[in-house]
Parts: C-alpha cells; structure tokens; sequence
C-alpha cells in the first residue's frame, strides 16, 4: 500500500489548511489517482489494523439496499451510529440509489391533456450485472450514488460518489470517483471495500480481478489525525494479504459474511482517532 503512504505524504507537502463543515480543519489537495492491482494481493493498509468486519458488512448492507442501521448494529458495526435519527435512518443514501434510483415513468395515459406519470425505480446493480453479461464491452457501465434531488434528504450526502466498471483484456476493473476523503479513517475502508465489490463482481461475471482505480476529489487530512498520521508513515508498508471468496456463491446477492476470508493479513497495531462529524 505504499501508494497510500505516498498520498498522505503529498498531502502533507503539498495540502493546504482550510476549514471545513465539521469545524475540525483540515489540510487538503483536490485531485489524487492511484490504482490498485488485485494481482498485488488485497489492498488492505497494513501500517494499521483495520476492522475487517465493518468493511464487509457495511458493503452486504449497501447491496441489499438497506438504509437503517439496525442491521449494522446487529452485526456489531458502529461507523455509521453517528448520522442516524432516533430510528436508525439515514435517509435515501447508498444503499438506496444503487437498488431503487427514484425515477418517473410516463405513462400512455393523459390528464386534463397532460401525460401522465407513475412512481417508479432503478436498480443500478442488477442493470449494471445484465450489462456485463449482454454488452461487456460497453462503456456506460455506471452506478451513481449522486443523485442531486435527494442530497437534502441525506443524513449525509454520499462520498463515494460514482463508480464505473470495465472490461478489458479479459479483466474487470473498477474506478471510483469519491468527492470527500477522510484519508486516515475513511479511504482506507473505501480502498477495501471497493476492491471487495470489484472481486465479487469479477467471481459473478466470470472475468479475471483487474485493477481498482481510486480517484479523490477533496483528499483531506484532519487536524486532529496529524500524529496518528505521522506515526503512520514511520511504519513500512507489508506485503498485500489476499482475499478469498467461497468460489461457490455465483450471484451477487447470494453472498454472505462468512463467504469472505482474508488470508496472511499481518499488520501493525490499530491507531486510534476521533471521526469527525
Ligand atoms: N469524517 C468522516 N469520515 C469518514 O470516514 C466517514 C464519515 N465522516 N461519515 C460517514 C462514514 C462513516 N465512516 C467511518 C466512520 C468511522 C470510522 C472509524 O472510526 N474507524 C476506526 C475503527 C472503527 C470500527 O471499525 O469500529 C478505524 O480505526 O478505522 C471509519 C469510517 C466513513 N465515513
Ligand atoms: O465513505 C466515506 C464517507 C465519508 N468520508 C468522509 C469525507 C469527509 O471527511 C466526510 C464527509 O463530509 P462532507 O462535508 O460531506 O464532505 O466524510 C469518507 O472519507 N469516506
């Protein structure tokens, strides 16, 4: 993961301090690209220990669609706690535009001369898998979480923002456009995780994991994550683990926790620090 060091380092040299919505300040760069080949191993930071388990229910939550954190908190997963109301909700994010992208259909029918439309959605993934198989050498392979008419309603208006799949020389590969970058608690979650839904996607399809391309909008490092970054860069990266997937789950929707093992993760010890909110 020595790209990741190389863009906390950037940040640092070349980051501006600025103030931000949560009031805790920050130094940031806008514009960063790194790519991940999944022939490297499974891009999980190792300069720290990361909560495996959060990462791979949070992503099972995005997938079904869900947007209470009820099942999170069932699962002992506790990110997202901090943007729910007194009910759990978080409004129509993630899990919500990927499975039922709110849409209007016309209908053939008129009113008073006007058409009439019904209430109606998109489910991006399942459009998105019926792509592959039908049209794999497509370049509209898109999935967008933004979706301007429902970023009020939001507890949080998504960060990870837009992702698009390709096909090339047998391999699927990924790219995510994330506008906001919690560098040191966010992105190396979004890296895992991203990189988890580029296999699973690769296992279903049938093509060979590519590359998983990271492009940040806003890469931001908090005030107070300064020294949990420093000492951060005073480790040296590891090798990569790998992450093994039940070669016998065949739909996307079929997988569960206990279908995901990471193998030869060996990594320093967790850095605490404060989220802000
Ligand atoms: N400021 C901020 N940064 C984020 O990364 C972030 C948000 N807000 N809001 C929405 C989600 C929630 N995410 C989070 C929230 C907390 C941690 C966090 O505290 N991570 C700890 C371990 C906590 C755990 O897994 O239980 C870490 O050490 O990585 C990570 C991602 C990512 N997102
Ligand atoms: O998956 C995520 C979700 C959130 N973040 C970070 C990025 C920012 O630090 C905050 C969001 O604040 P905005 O003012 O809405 O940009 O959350 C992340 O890095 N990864």
């Amino acid at each position: 993961m020595q790209q990741y060091h190389d863009q906390l380092q950037l940040i640092l040299d070349k980051g501006e301090r600025t103030i931000d919505r949560t009031g805790t300040g920050t130094t940031s760069y806008f514009g960063l690209q790194a790519r991940y080949s999944m022939a490297d191993g499974f891009p999980l930071v190792t300069t720290k220990k990361l909560h495996l388990r959060s990462i791979m229910h949070e992503l099972l939550w995005f997938l079904t669609g869900d947007t209470n954190v009820k099942y999170l908190q069932d699962n002992g997963v506790s990110i997202w706690n901090e943007w729910a109301d007194e009910n759990g909700d978080l409004g129509p994010v993630y899990g919500h535009q990927w499975r039922r992208f709110p849409a209007l259909e016309k209908t053939n029918e008129t009113l008073n001369g006007e058409p009439l439309f019904i209430a109606n959605s998109v489910d991006q993934i399942q459009n998105l898998l019926d792509m592959i198989k039908h049209s794999p050498d497509s370049r509209r392979l898109m999935v967008s979480a933004w979706n301007p008419a429902d970023v009020p309603n939001m507890a949080l208006p998504p960060c990870h923002t837009l992702w698009q799949v390709k096909i090339l020389g047998g391999k699927l590969h990924l790219q995510l456009y994330q506008r906001s970058a919690d560098m040191f608690l966010g992105v190396p979650f979004n890296i895992a995780s991203y990189s988890m839904l580029l296999l699973m996607l690769a296992q279903v399809t049938g093509y060979e994991p590519g590359d998983f391309v990271h492009s940040i909008g806003d890469a931001h490092i908090y005030s107070n994550h300064m020294e949990q970054v420093e000492l951060q860069l005073s480790r040296k990266p590891k090798p990569l683990p790998q992450l093994r997937l039940n070669p016998d789950v065949k739909s996307l929707f079929d997988f569960k926790y206990e279908d995901f093992e990471v193998l030869n993760y060996d990594p320093d010890p967790m850095i605490k620090a404060p989220v802000a909110v």
